[in-house]
């Protein structure tokens, strides 16, 4: 049985995975946190759970780090930075209270499929451009699967020896061609009745390739956040970033 803490409990994301790990065989919800609330309920974990808020996330990694546990973090806003302070984090503790951290931007198989095929389609294309879009209350943009997403676009193209996007823009409102990550532009919706969605758009010579994803719910997230806290334990590195090695990508 795998005693799970979750953080953020009562948000949107943290009650759903309460709800989820109750109703798993497997796991046992012994901690539910949420702003105001102590952390030392969650010594009681085997692994912890966050979706809390970009601004808190660190603090509570470093406490669970610190403390040993495993940690399953969906908290957006990791860029390059903040997993290196994980890993130094995870360094310092040595191999006496060795927890190993997962940071996945996103737990949708289909999100992480749609992530993967734009990685691999990046190349073959001259244009490259990322579209999400959320619910008006996601307090970030752009999201942290959108810039996950760009960052594997950019990768794979300068792997591939691609050039940038053509684009003559000189003359722009701010913010019209939305924000850059790593030379791959990316464009954030907020609108009533979204959950979260996001469309890679690739264009090449008389063809427009476009890879699209929908979460119709937060359930949907739910069987990849399961399996993340059942293997995290066992994981061969201390942070693993997304749940693409654990479905065999
Ligand atoms: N990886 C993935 O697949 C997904 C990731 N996300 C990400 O998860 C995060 C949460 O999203 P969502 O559930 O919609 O947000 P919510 O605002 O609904 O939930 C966040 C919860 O965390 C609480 N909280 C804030 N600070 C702390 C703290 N220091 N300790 C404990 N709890 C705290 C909030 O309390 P209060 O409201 O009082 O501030 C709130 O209850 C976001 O970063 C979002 O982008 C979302 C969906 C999927
Ligand atoms: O805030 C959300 O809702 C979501 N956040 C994550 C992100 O920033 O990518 C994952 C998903 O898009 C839903």
């Amino acid at each position: 049985m795998i005693k799970v803490g979750v953080l953020g409990a009562r948000g949107r994301m943290g009650a759903e995975v309460c709800r989820a790990v109750e109703g798993d065989d497997g796991m046992e919800l012994v901690a539910a946190v949420d702003q105001g609330d102590a952390l030392d309920a969650l010594t009681a974990a085997d692994v912890v759970v966050d979706f809390t808020h970009p601004g808190v996330v660190m603090d509570n990694l470093r406490w669970c780090v610190e403390h040993g546990l495993h940690a399953v973090v969906g908290t957006s806003g990791f860029d390059p930075s903040r997993l290196d302070a994980v890993r130094a984090w995870q360094a310092g503790t040595g191999e006496g209270a060795a927890a190993n951290v997962l940071v996945a931007p996103n737990f949708g198989i289909g999100a992480v499929l749609m992530m993967h095929f734009a990685e691999k389609a990046a190349p073959f294309f001259e244009s490259v451009e990322v579209v999400e879009l959320h619910h008006p209350k996601k307090v970030d943009a752009p999201s942290g699967t959108a810039y996950r997403t760009a960052e594997l676009i950019a990768a794979a193209r300068a792997e591939a020896g691609v050039p940038p996007s053509p684009d003559a823009t000189t003359t722009e409102l701010d913010g019209a061609r939305g924000t850059d990550v790593d030379g791959v532009r990316v464009h954030a919706v907020r609108l009533s009745g979204l959950i979260a969605h996001q469309e890679v758009l690739l264009g090449g010579h008389g063809e427009i390739f476009t890879i699209r994803h929908d979460s119709m719910n937060r359930e949907s997230f739910m069987p990849g956040v399961l399996l993340a806290v059942r293997r995290v334990g066992d994981l061969p590195d201390r942070l693993t970033v997304g749940i693409e090695s654990l479905l065999g990508l």
